[in-house]
């Protein structure tokens, strides 16, 4: 443990339920989904939607879910995010706690932690991990930390990494944590993003003209960009696939972890794994770069369902490119990203 510092840094993922059990899932799903920046409907008929429909009806499903991919030592996506935690405090000797925007542990518990190891402290970098900017994602972590440390005017600073999508450090990361699955012969790389309803996209447009209104909008310059989950993953995929060489041909996008009736951003994963074998692509590779840390969507939903899926649908191999997890050239970007906001490097 670092024994004094002013400065700490508080990396914030998504967070899991305590456990596989349907109570757990239950109370889990239902602070999720009553987030107004997950599902944005009025808060009546979001109490109704969710605590009436959709928990009661998901939450077992999830649990079974949940319980396929669980480790001895609890959920994937938090002890791997405490493993990226062990790595960085390793690196930069300062500080590192993580916290979760759903679950445990909370920013509150975070907070009071760091205070209380560190009496001292002066700044707090929050680290949110999610390279695109969404309004259920990156905005929904970062609004909830800034609002608990409000509310309990804490003696330090708060200061905020921003989304790093197209950062060159980032790219190499993602890139050389891809490299060695390239080796191997295949006919197409899949880039499979978490999906959005495509009414977050055009909602989360600053200019109100630009996306899905101009033609190939990802592509044409505008201020909506900074907040356009599309741009930044279509960005973040032609980065990668520039730097490891693939030829546009050989590489698309996708959506994957639709939920509700609604149209979400097209086109959608499960729907590739049932075309693509017929459309000659036998031997798929896949990656998920809106996760860094492997979690539920990677290890259940694409290594187990998805895989089952495209080769019952005639596919011959499936390869899922884990996610960046703890490999040292991310944990080196995790750093650089930190140390760009404390104030000792400024
Ligand atoms: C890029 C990050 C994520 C975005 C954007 C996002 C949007 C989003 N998610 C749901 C609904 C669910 N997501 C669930 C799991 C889940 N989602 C993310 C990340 C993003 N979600 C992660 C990392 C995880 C895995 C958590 C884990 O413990 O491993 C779930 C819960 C599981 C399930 O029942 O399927 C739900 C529900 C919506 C509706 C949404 C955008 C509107
Ligand atoms: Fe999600
Ligand atoms: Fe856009």
């Amino acid at each position: 443990m670092v024994a004094k510092s002013d400065t700490a840094i508080m990396l914030m993922n998504l967070g899991s339920p305590d456990s596989t059990a349907v109570p757990d899932v239950k109370k889990y799903l239902l602070e999720f989904l009553m987030d107004k920046r997950v599902i944005d409907y009025p808060w009546l008929l979001r109490k109704i939607l969710v605590g009436g429909i959709i928990v009661p009806n998901r939450a077992a499903n999830s649990a079974e879910a949940y319980s396929k991919v669980w480790r001895a030592d609890g959920s994937p996506l938090i002890a791997l995010t405490k493993q990226l935690q062990t790595a960085l405090q390793h690196d930069l000797e300062i500080p590192v706690e993580i916290t979760m925007r759903y679950g445990n542990p909370s920013p509150q518990a975070t907070y009071e932690k760091l205070m209380k190891e560190h009496p001292n402290l002066k700044e707090v970098i929050l680290m949110p991990l999610y390279p695109h900017y969404a309004m259920s994602s990156y905005e929904t972590a970062v609004e909830y930390a800034k609002e608990v440390y409000k509310k309990k005017n804490y003696p330090f600073t708060l200061k905020v990494v921003e989304p790093f999508y197209d950062r060159p450090e980032y790219i190499e990361a993602l890139s050389e944590s891809m490299r060695p699955y390239l080796d191997q012969d295949f006919d197409h790389l899949l880039f499979s993003y978490h999906g959005l309803p495509e009414r977050h996209i055009r909602k989360g447009d600053v200019t109100g003209s630009h996306c899905y209104k101009v033609n190939d909008c990802c592509h044409v310059a505008s201020a909506a960009h900074k907040q356009c989950y599309r741009h930044q993953v279509t960005i973040t995929s032609e980065l990668v696939a520039e730097r490891l060489g693939i030829p546009r041909n050989k590489w698309s996008i996708s959506y994957q972890s639709r939920l509700g009736r609604e149209e979400w951003v097209k086109p959608y994963t499960a729907g590739l794994f049932e075309t693509l074998p017929k459309q000659g692509v036998k031997k798929l590779l896949i990656v998920c770069p809106a996760f860094v840390s492997d979690c539920l969507e990677t290890l259940e939903e694409i290594a187990m369902e998805g895989k089952h899926s495209f080769i019952s649908n005639g596919g011959d191999s499936f390869t899922m490119i884990p996610c960046m997890n703890t490999h040292p050239t991310w944990v080196k970007t995790v750093a650089l990203l930190c140390k760009e906001e404390m104030a000792q490097y400024a």
